[in-house]
């Protein structure tokens, strides 16, 4: 392998254990992986189209992509600030408010693409 590739792969091998580290460490990042495999599990019961698999997928995504961050500033304010400090706090405050937000989005797509078949299922 070239020097180039090598270093690619290494840096994919570091992502991957960042996030395998995150899920093993977060209570927060096992809930969101339990919920991305119940709401995929729903979705397949729906067949579901092309479309709202996207959106789902995307919503998803947003959910990680925030927890991951929310879980890397609190590594880091730890690493900084291991005592009280305001701006400790605003820090990690906002990094988790990142991810309520990312979450109430994602619940939002969830009942609009998911609410309307799954109720034609129950209930039609
Ligand atoms: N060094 C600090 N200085 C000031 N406030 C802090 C500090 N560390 C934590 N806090 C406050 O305590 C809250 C909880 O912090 P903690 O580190 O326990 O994260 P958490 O929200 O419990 O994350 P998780 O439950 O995902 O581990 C923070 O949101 C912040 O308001």
């Amino acid at each position: 392998m070239s020097g180039w590739r090598s270093r690619e792969v290494r840096s994919f091998g570091y992502a991957l254990r960042g996030v395998a580290e995150a899920v093993r460490g977060e209570r927060h990042m096992r809930f969101h992986l339990v919920a991305a495999i119940v709401v995929a599990a729903v979705a397949c019961w729906l067949r579901l189209d092309a479309e709202d698999w996207l959106w789902l997928i995307a919503a998803i995504g947003s959910v990680w992509v925030a927890e991951l961050f929310n879980t890397a500033i609190e590594r880091v304010v730890d690493l900084a600030s291991p005592d009280f400090h305001p701006l400790a706090k605003a820090a990690k405050d906002t990094a988790s408010g990142a991810v309520l937000v990312a979450a109430a989005f994602s619940a939002v797509i969830g009942f609009v693409v998911l609410g309307p078949p799954l109720w034609e299922r129950c209930f039609g």
